[in-house]
């Protein structure tokens, strides 16, 4: 089945006309010129797979600089189509020449019909694999543009976060690398995301690591990636997510609930900024801008002896502790507003509005679990809503159970969900704390909570 699109130019008709009746069965679409002149008046240049270009066009001249000008305003035209030099005066130094202007391959005159047809068919498949890698380039910037937008702006304007925004946006321009700490649900997250986008790699992704819910066992295929065959289930190559942040940011969350025996490995990477996949021997260079976050002191880890010292040296050349939002008074109207039209728009609801003493009650709340506890509670606020106020009474918020005692006439369910409540309340809203007293993952918590409303 014939497909393609060539265009054939040399001033010899008989040669045109040989040309059309050999590659006729092979390419759907065929236009001959024998005029170079209309090379550029052609509709559409770019839709061309193929060009085949006679490389003299004057009488008497046969140095082949003709074509090669030919060839350059083609290029400069249609940059991808593949053009085939073709002259019956060729010798290698000009071959080198049309090859270093871009010709994709050199015929010479009289030519052998098979080579001149495997010559071309080259030239068709070398201009396919370029379309493909550009519209694999184009998916590429779009599907990146998603993922680096696709965050929530940051909002406040509390002294405190202020504070953090600046900083956040000084560091960014550098390639430093930045620790994040603050409590549970304070934006540590968004902050890296800012990071990210204010910095030289924005037109990169941005790739996280949830280091609390990655097991021991996945930590090399998940970090480096692995080949097939490098253990049972790898039936195919996987490329870690080192990998898949090259150039861009790798973004470590919950640093701290790293055992010490990855951490060495974590080390190894960062020192050598290279990773070898499971399985293979090669190392491969990594160019990534780290960012950690964590709710843990690490320096008291390290004292402790639960988190390496030399690691801790080699993520925090900047620190930025992030404000709880009992600190950011001044943005907790702002946040529940915020909050408000966004779920208000996303559960199909009229405007709502906070009314005087439940902004006070908003205002005097101690938020344990920060903005993503608000967060929360406006939302169960707009799906339980009836009317256009949000009162008093439309947030209630949950005594932490201060006893672990429990008595034997409840269910399971219920003494669960006490022994979450009284682990959250002992680790002050820390849930990576809680998750570890109650020997579940992180992730595993989070369920939990969502599950029992608490
Ligand atoms: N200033 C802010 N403006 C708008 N939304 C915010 C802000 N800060 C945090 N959020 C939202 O609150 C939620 C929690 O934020 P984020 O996940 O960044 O916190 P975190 O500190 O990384 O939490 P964790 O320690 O539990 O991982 C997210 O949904 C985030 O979009």
């Amino acid at each position: 089945m014939p497909k393609g699109k060539i265009l054939i130019v040399d001033d010899n008709k008989s040669i045109l006309s040989a040309l059309e009746l050999l590659l006729q069965n092979v390419y759907k679409d065929i236009k001959s010129i024998s005029n170079p002149n209309q090379i550029t008046s052609i509709k559409n240049l770019m839709d061309y797979d193929l060009v085949l270009l006679d490389m003299n066009f004057s009488a008497g001249i046969n140095n082949g600089n003709e074509g090669l000008y030919w060839l350059k305003r083609i290029k400069n035209l249609a940059p991808d189509v593949s053009v085939v030099m073709i002259t019956a005066y060729g010798d290698i130094e000009l071959a080198v020449r049309a090859l270093k202007e871009g010709a994709t391959d050199f015929i010479l005159k009289p030519w052998d019909n098979k080579k001149l047809l495997a010559t071309l068919q080259a030239a068709f498949q070398l201009r396919e694999s370029k379309r493909k890698i550009s519209a694999l380039k184009q998916k590429e910037n779009g599907l990146k543009d998603i993922i680096n937008n696709n965050n929530r702006s940051i909002v406040g304007n509390s002294k405190a976060l202020t504070y953090i925004l600046k900083l956040t946006q000084k560091v960014a321009k550098t390639n430093a690398n930045v620790l994040i700490t603050g409590e549970n649900g304070t934006g540590k997250e968004l902050i890296a995301k800012e990071i990210h986008n204010w910095s030289k790699r924005n037109n990169e992704i941005l790739v996280s690591v949830d280091m609390g819910s990655i097991t021991e066992s996945l930590f090399e295929s998940e970090l480096f990636g692995h080949i097939k065959g490098a253990f049972t289930d790898a039936h195919t190559d996987r490329i870690g997510k080192f990998e898949a942040a090259h150039k861009g940011t790798l973004f470590l969350d919950e640093i701290g609930n790293l055992p010490l025996q990855l951490q060495a490995k974590l080390l190894t990477v960062i020192q050598n900024k290279e990773i070898v996949k499971i399985g293979s021997n090669t190392p491969i260079p990594i160019d990534i801008r780290l960012v950690c976050a964590t709710n843990c002191n690490l320096e008291k880890m390290v004292e402790d002896g639960l988190f390496r010292e030399d690691l801790l040296y080699r993520i925090n050349t900047i620190h930025l502790e992030v404000p709880p939002l009992r600190q950011r008074e001044n943005d907790i109207l702002l946040l529940s507003d915020f909050f408000l039209d966004l779920f208000c728009n996303k559960y199909n609801k009229k405007p709502l509005k906070i009314d005087e003493s439940a902004q006070k009650k908003l205002l005097n709340h101690n938020w344990p679990g920060n903005i993503r506890e608000l967060q929360h509670t406006i939302e169960r606020c707009v799906i339980l809503s009836d009317g256009n106020n949000l009162t008093t009474s439309d947030f209630i918020f949950k005594e932490r159970i201060k006893t672990s005692q429990t008595t034997f006439d409840t269910t399971l369910d219920d003494m669960e969900k006490s022994m979450i409540s009284n682990a959250i309340s002992k680790h002050e809203g820390n849930y990576s704390a809680a998750a570890n007293q109650l020997g579940i993952t992180r992730q595993t918590l989070y369920n939990k909570i969502k599950r029992y409303n608490l």
